[in-house]
């Protein structure tokens, strides 16, 4: 990737025209939270590619509101979440908050200073790269649920896209007892009509539009989060 004081021009993406209610945080995701700059120098023409990590966390704080809005059967879920997302504030916030200004920053600056466990949990417990992987790992989730979403029929259950969504991705990293809570609650989902209702976006058609340009966008973030840590052997934190 090319360092940004090394480029000419750059052309930030804009943000896509939609986003209604807490639905319309998934622009965090879909937009804001991926700058993708054009970077044109000589005859050199590619991509660099950040995460930002405010609009990151943002996105989940949207997130977390619409799941508590769904019913505190799904509390131990959003409480989880919750606080991951604290977590990484607070490193954005502390006086090293600048080398958390994206996802890629935050790896280089943990791994020189050492401040990730890496084989077993020892003194960093909650350091930034462990914590993000596991919401990391939940984006994925997120991803396959919404494509099922946008593709689904009037009559399709949104608990049976969740939950296989889940058992496709978060659930081969969670206990038994873990998938077990989780299987419960998928039933309290509301069905596809009252679901796409609480996600505040417009008509179902508008739905689908809006899930049609942010799922290939978070398809984009995870990827490229999936690619540095595997580069840094990162994907398997304790
Ligand atoms: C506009 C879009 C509408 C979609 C609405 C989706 C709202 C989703 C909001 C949040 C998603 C949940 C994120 C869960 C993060 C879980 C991270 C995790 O794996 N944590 C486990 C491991 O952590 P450590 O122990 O290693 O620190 C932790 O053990 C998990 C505890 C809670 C259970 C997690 C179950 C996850 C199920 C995901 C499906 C959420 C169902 C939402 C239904 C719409």
């Amino acid at each position: 990737m090319c360092s940004l004081s090394d480029s000419v021009t750059l052309h930030p993406i804009p943000p896509p025209a939609f986003g209604r209610g807490e639905a319309g945080l998934l622009y965090s995701f879909a937009s804001f939270s991926l700058q993708r700059f054009l970077v044109e120098k000589k005859t050199q023409q590619h991509y660099g590619r950040e995460i930002y990590m405010e609009h990151y966390v943002a996105g989940w704080k949207g997130l977390i509101k619409l799941l508590n809005s769904l019913g505190s059967v799904f509390g131990f879920i959003s409480k989880d979440a919750a606080s991951k997302t604290q977590i990484l504030m607070n490193f954005l916030d502390s006086k090293n908050g600048s080398e958390y200004a994206t996802v890629q920053s935050m790896v280089k600056f943990e791994l020189d200073n050492e401040l990730v466990d890496v084989n077993k949990k020892g003194i960093y417990p909650e350091s930034g790269c462990r914590t993000l992987l596991r919401l990391h790992r939940a984006l994925r989730w997120l991803e396959l649920f919404l494509d099922r979403l946008r593709t689904s029929k009037e009559d399709d259950k949104t608990s049976v896209m969740c939950r296989e969504a889940y058992n496709e991705s978060l659930a081969h990293h969670h206990p038994f007892m873990i998938r077990k809570a989780a299987g419960l609650a998928f039933y309290s989902l509301p069905g596809r009509p009252g679901f796409l209702e609480v996600m505040n976006v417009g008509s179902p058609e508008q739905v689908v539009a809006m899930l049609g340009e942010a799922v290939p966008l978070i398809s984009e973030v995870y990827t490229i989060t999936e690619e540095l840590y595997q580069k840094h052997n990162l994907l398997d934190l304790p």
